[in-house]
């Protein structure tokens, strides 16, 4: 939803023919056994060329400068699902092209530093001498993980069920697109070549040796190899029940700074058992609860570590915020303003709990599950605030780093998508791979056709399907701005122009990824960084499903061109105004869009229009409509009738701002029950239609003029300004500034109201 979707146009055309072609030729060389390899030592040499070249523009792009890489999605195939006793060694000579070697597994030792490109790519060799590039996809290649913590020169692994191709370059390489297809082997591993082990001197440290190493190293923040060395103390033999709780406890620090909090939380918890009370271990074990988002049981955890020892000051701190988050969690209790503020750093990752008590999944009858309301919510009541799953940040600003924003290619789909879709699949692999825990709930995301595999772990250890991550991103991935505030009031914020369109910056949302489309949309979503916040923009009823639009319905549509924005997800739209764009004639759509360039026309007449004649033509398009307003909302005539507000505001032509703002409503399906300026006041929204960005502004005429005219209005009018901005913005906190201020200047000082939402322009 709102991603930068690429399809179609000519670039992406001529590359997507380009690739196809590339793997046409590699097809026809399926089966083939390789007869051209290069030996060890030139494959090694050429690589060493690659990867200072590859330095030199890394250099360069941390410069600030960008390079916009193209990943090419492969052709889908499953995980290894295989247990390692089951497989047989096979030599790379021995290996086809183009084939998944099922059955088989390769050992390789590392023959030359790793380098990045799209996958982190290194020389690796077999115990017969030959060598082949190694593409290990899905890797991070963060301040977290680099490619050398990853990859270490002499390093071996056991890649299972070995895929062999040809490359680009005309050579040939090993494609690892599977995490858990590769397995890195331990120095003191049996299955190590005897060739190939480590200096005696290595394999025969004590645990003490190993320990002392990995605090070092944890000093040093080389978490990786801390971890490792922690593991390597753990496993020598004369280990005292001291040591062990020491080392587990280092590890499980080095673990948590590395966000593998399962195996963090595993090694905490084991040291906090029902008769231990181990102070720092209770507090590793909470901080990682943290993480995880389970703020009860972190709550729990905290509690008995206080009451063990009510003086340690930082689990105090961290019970305060603790609270903060249950109060989110429970109750809905956010403080919207210190989200902002938090939302102002780079990335904007927020500390905040996940609130869903008025919704729930369901079966939604023809549309897989859905979310439904669990009681009667009104118009804008918050029914979710979500904490990202995984979140790819893709800064325009200058100075903030090399953006991550890149081309997302599938040749299967036919789609290619510019943004953060890349990193956001692999930082969703990672985050699976690191916290297995989190498996389940993201792989239980909608995937299309998609047949992952049953087996869940093998050899004790989870398996990550990439192609099932890349189908789950691709059909419910969220772009996101910074803050819906800033692209809605910021003028200079380098979103603005991005208004209504696409983001680069990207995000999984589970709760949220279960919302299905409408056009008639009852539900708005927003984004405080990667917060996302969906809000009622109706009254509903309990047990209702919840929907938003996927893509906005735009103006001037028609039923084809609707549903084509729909295409990547795979149905069709079938609610009201779908149903009815489908009955509109082709002649009563050339009639309307006839009558709307009279009116553009009528509107670009000397001074301010000709204001007479719009209206006659917009009555004439009312009569093109052959469904009532309330039922269908006329996606046309809201935009030219705020116009008209926005010029009779300006001449101060109060009597008509009123009328022309309550047909904005009405063009969207309110049914508002008022009364003329005249007579008693009353003003009730009887029923909420569709929920526009510009409805706000729409309320914000009605306010100020009420606030002239008929005082008893103003405060009900001010009152829906604020549900609606609510609504569409995601909070209200920010309301006296933004709109507020706006209405009380054209209220006691004459300002234009018209002109200042101008810039929050229609076309
Ligand atoms: C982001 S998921 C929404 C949740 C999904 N229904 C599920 O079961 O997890 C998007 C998918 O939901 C389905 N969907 C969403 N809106 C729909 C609609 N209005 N009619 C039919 N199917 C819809 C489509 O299969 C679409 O690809």
């Amino acid at each position: 939803m709102d991603v930068d979707d690429v399809s179609g146009t000519e670039q992406w055309i001529a590359s997507l023919g380009k690739q196809e072609q590339t793997l046409e030729a590699a097809k026809k060389r399926k089966g083939e056994r390789p007869r051209d390899m290069k030996s060890r030592g030139l494959v090694i040499h050429e690589f060493m060329l690659l990867h200072e070249s590859l330095k030199f523009q890394k250099m360069y792009r941390s410069n600030g400068r960008h390079m916009m890489y193209t990943s090419w999605v492969a052709e889908p195939y499953p995980p290894s699902v295989a247990p390692l006793s089951t497989l047989q060694k096979l030599y790379i000579n021995q290996m086809q092209l183009e084939t998944h070697h099922r059955g088989s597994y390769a050992l390789l030792r590392v023959a030359t530093p790793p380098s990045v490109m799209v996958a982190v790519i290194m020389i690796v060799e077999d115990e017969k001498g030959n060598a082949v590039m190694l593409q290990l996809y899905q890797q991070e290649d963060t301040e977290y993980a680099l490619a050398e913590d990853i990859v270490q020169l002499g390093g071996v692994c056991i890649v299972k069920e070995p895929y062999l191709k040809t490359m680009s370059n005309g050579g040939y390489g090993l494609r690892v697109d599977h995490v858990t297809d590769i397995v890195w082997l331990a120095q003191g591993d049996d299955r190590v070549p005897l060739g190939w082990r480590a200096r005696i001197s290595e394999v025969d440290k004590t645990a003490r040796e190993w320990k002392e190493e990995g605090n070092a190293a944890l000093k040093a923040r080389d978490l990786h190899k801390a971890v490792k060395c922690y593991t390597n103390a753990l496993r020598c033999p004369a280990v005292t029940t001291e040591e062990v709780q020491t080392i587990q406890l280092n590890r499980s620090l080095a673990n948590l700074k590395l966000r593998c909090y399962d195996q963090a939380l595993a090694d905490a918890t084991e040291l906090s058992g029902e008769h231990k009370v181990s102070e720092k271990s209770l507090y590793r074990a909470a901080r990682c609860l943290y993480e995880l988002q389970r703020f009860q049981e972190c709550h729990q955890t905290l509690s008995r570590l206080l009451e063990a020892h009510p003086n340690n000051a930082e689990a105090r701190e961290q019970l305060l915020r603790t609270e903060k988050r249950l109060r989110e969690q429970e109750i809905g209790e956010y403080d919207f303003k210190a989200m902002h503020k938090a939302a102002e750093g780079t990335p904007p990752h927020l500390d905040n709990a996940t609130y869903t008590r008025p919704v729930a999944i369901k079966i939604s009858e023809g549309r897989g599950r859905g979310l439904f309301t669990t009681r009667n919510v009104v118009a804008g009541e918050l029914l979710l605030c979500e904490k990202a799953f995984t979140y790819c940040f893709a800064s325009s600003e200058e100075g903030a780093g090399p953006s991550k924003a890149s081309m997302l290619m599938n040749t299967h789909t036919k789609r290619g998508t510019v943004g953060t879709q890349a990193d956001l699949i692999t930082a969703t692999v990672q985050k699976m791979l690191r916290n297995p825990s989190l498996i389940p709930s993201l792989s239980a995301l909608h995937h299309g056709d998609y047949k992952p595999v049953e087996e869940t772990e093998v050899d004790g250890l989870p398996i990550v399907d990439t192609f099932l991550v890349e189908r789950i991103v691709a059909l419910n991935v969220f772009g996101c701005p910074r803050t819906t505030l800033e692209i809605h009031f910021d003028p200079h914020s380098p979103e603005h122009q991005e208004r209504e369109k696409s983001h680069h910056t990207t995000g999984i949302f589970i709760k949220a990824s279960h919302i299905n489309h409408s056009c008639y949309t009852n539900a708005r979503r927003s984004f405080i960084g990667d917060m996302i916040i969906v809000r009622a923009a109706r009254d509903i009823p309990a047990d209702s499903e919840v929907c938003f639009w996927y893509t906005v319905p735009e103006p001037g549509r028609t039923w084809e061109k609707a549903q084509g924005k729909l295409k990547n997800w795979g149905f069709e739209c079938a609610c009201v105004i779908c149903r009815q764009d489908k009955k509109t004639t082709k002649k009563v759509r050339a009639k309307r869009n006839a009558l709307l360039e009279d009116l553009k026309e009528a509107f670009q007449a000397p001074g301010e229009g000709d204001l007479a004649k719009a209206e006659r033509l917009l009555a004439a398009i009312e009569k093109t409509y052959s469904a009532p307003a309330k039922d269908v909302p006329r996606l046309e005539l809201w935009e030219p009738y705020l116009l008209l507000t926005r010029i009779y505001t300006s001449q101060n032509n109060l009597q008509n701002v009123i009328l022309s703002a309550f047909k904005v409503l009405s063009a969207l399906g309110f049914v508002i029950a008022h009364s003329p300026p005249d007579s008693p006041p009353s003003l009730k929204v009887l029923q909420w239609g569709l929920t526009q960005d510009h409805v706000i502004e729409t309320w914000t005429h009605l306010w100020t003029v009420f606030g002239k005219v008929a005082p008893l209005l103003r405060q009900k009018a001010e009152e829906y300004a604020r549900i609606t901005y609510k609504i569409c913005v995601g909070e209200d906190e920010t309301f006296d500034e933004k709109v507020g201020k706006l209405a009380r200047e054209t209220m006691f000082e004459g300002a234009d109201l018209g002109r200042a939402f101008e810039r929050v322009s229609i076309r």
